[in-house]
Parts: C-alpha cells; structure tokens; sequence
C-alpha cells in the first residue's frame, strides 16, 4: 500500500517533515485506511532528537503531529473526488493552525505510532484530530486545522 505523500505533486514534495523528495528531511510517511477512515503514520526518532535524555524533543512530535495531519486532510479531501484513492495526485493542505497537547514524556527509542481521525471536513478546510503512541502509551494528542493549498503556490 502507497503512502499518501507518495501520490503528492513533485513540486509539493519537499517539505522537511514529510517531502519524499526531501533527502534530509524526516520523510513521515502516512497510511489511509478507507475504510476505518484513520490515518497512521510511524517514526522511529534517531538518538539525536532528543529532549533531555532518554526523551524525545517536543519539537520533532510537533513536526510529526503537523505532517500527519495535512497527510490526513489530503486524504479526507481526495474522498471528495471520483478518482480511487489509490490514483495521484492528491490534493494537498498547508497546516493554518496546529494544537499540541505533551500529555507525557515521549520516551526515546520505541517507534511512534501517530494515529488520526478527520474531525470535520468542507471542500476547502480539514480539522484533525492526532493521537501519538509510544509503546502503546498515549504521550501527545494534537489538532490541527488544515487548508487546501492555494492556488500558485509550488508547483
Ligand atoms: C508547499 C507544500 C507545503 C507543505 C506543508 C507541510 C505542513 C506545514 O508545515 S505547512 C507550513 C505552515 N503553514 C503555513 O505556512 C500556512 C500559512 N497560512 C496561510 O497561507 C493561510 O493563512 C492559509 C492558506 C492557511 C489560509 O488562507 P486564508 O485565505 O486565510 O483561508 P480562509 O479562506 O480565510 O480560511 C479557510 C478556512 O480555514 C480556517 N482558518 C484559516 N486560518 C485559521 C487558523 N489560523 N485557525 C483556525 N482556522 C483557520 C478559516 O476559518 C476557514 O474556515 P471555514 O472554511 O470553515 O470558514
């Protein structure tokens, strides 16, 4: 199964966090379930994301919240079209307003499963609800509102 960001745009797949075509970058990659109509994204954090140690830095599960969250919303939005969800491109969505919540530390060193649910959708504007896991353990929820990408920008 194809992840959402692989069916992004070229000119769309750079971003830092989750660009394919990024080689520096995180490359979050993020699975569509159609039926249960979740998203998931994993990442396994390298021993230099760290907090203090044995932690994992805020920052990179703010990252991880955002990127799966405009994944989520790309996803919600391409139910909208006729085209089957596993056909490119896919719309793409720039995150307007992201809520994170660090409920626990995050420990270093187990993958994080980072789950999402659509919370409302219009044909423009996406909310989405995120709930990061390590080792089974819920350490950050997150919401974001995410917005179809205007037109002219990228390419
Ligand atoms: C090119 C590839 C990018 C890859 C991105 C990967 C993830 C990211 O890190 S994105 C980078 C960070 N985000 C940005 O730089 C975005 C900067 N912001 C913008 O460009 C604009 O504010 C943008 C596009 C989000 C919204 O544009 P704008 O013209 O204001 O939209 P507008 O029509 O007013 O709003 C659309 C909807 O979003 C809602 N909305 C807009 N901003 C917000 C906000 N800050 N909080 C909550 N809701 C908001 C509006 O209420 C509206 O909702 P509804 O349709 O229900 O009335």
């Amino acid at each position: 199964m194809n992840y959402v960001q692989f069916y992004y745009p070229e000119g769309f797949a750079h971003c830092y966090g989750c660009g394919r075509l990024n080689p520096e970058g995180h490359q979050f990659k993020t699975y569509w379930d159609p039926e249960k109509r979740e998203s998931r994204t994993e990442f396994t954090p390298k021993p230099y994301h760290t907090a203090i140690p044995g932690f994992v830095y805020g920052g990179l599960l703010a990252s991880l919240v955002d990127c799966h969250s405009t994944a989520t919303g790309s996803a919600a939005l391409k139910e909208l079209e006729s085209t089957p969800w596993d056909q490119g491109p896919y719309p793409r969505c720039v995150t307007a307003s992201l809520e994170v919540q660090f409920l626990k530390p995050t420990p270093l060193g187990p993958t994080l499963v980072a789950v999402g649910r659509v919370l409302e959708r219009s044909e423009r504007k996406v909310v989405v609800g995120t709930e990061v896991y390590a080792d089974g353990v819920l350490t950050v929820k997150g919401k974001a509102v995410v917005v179809r990408i205007p037109e002219g920008w990228g390419g």
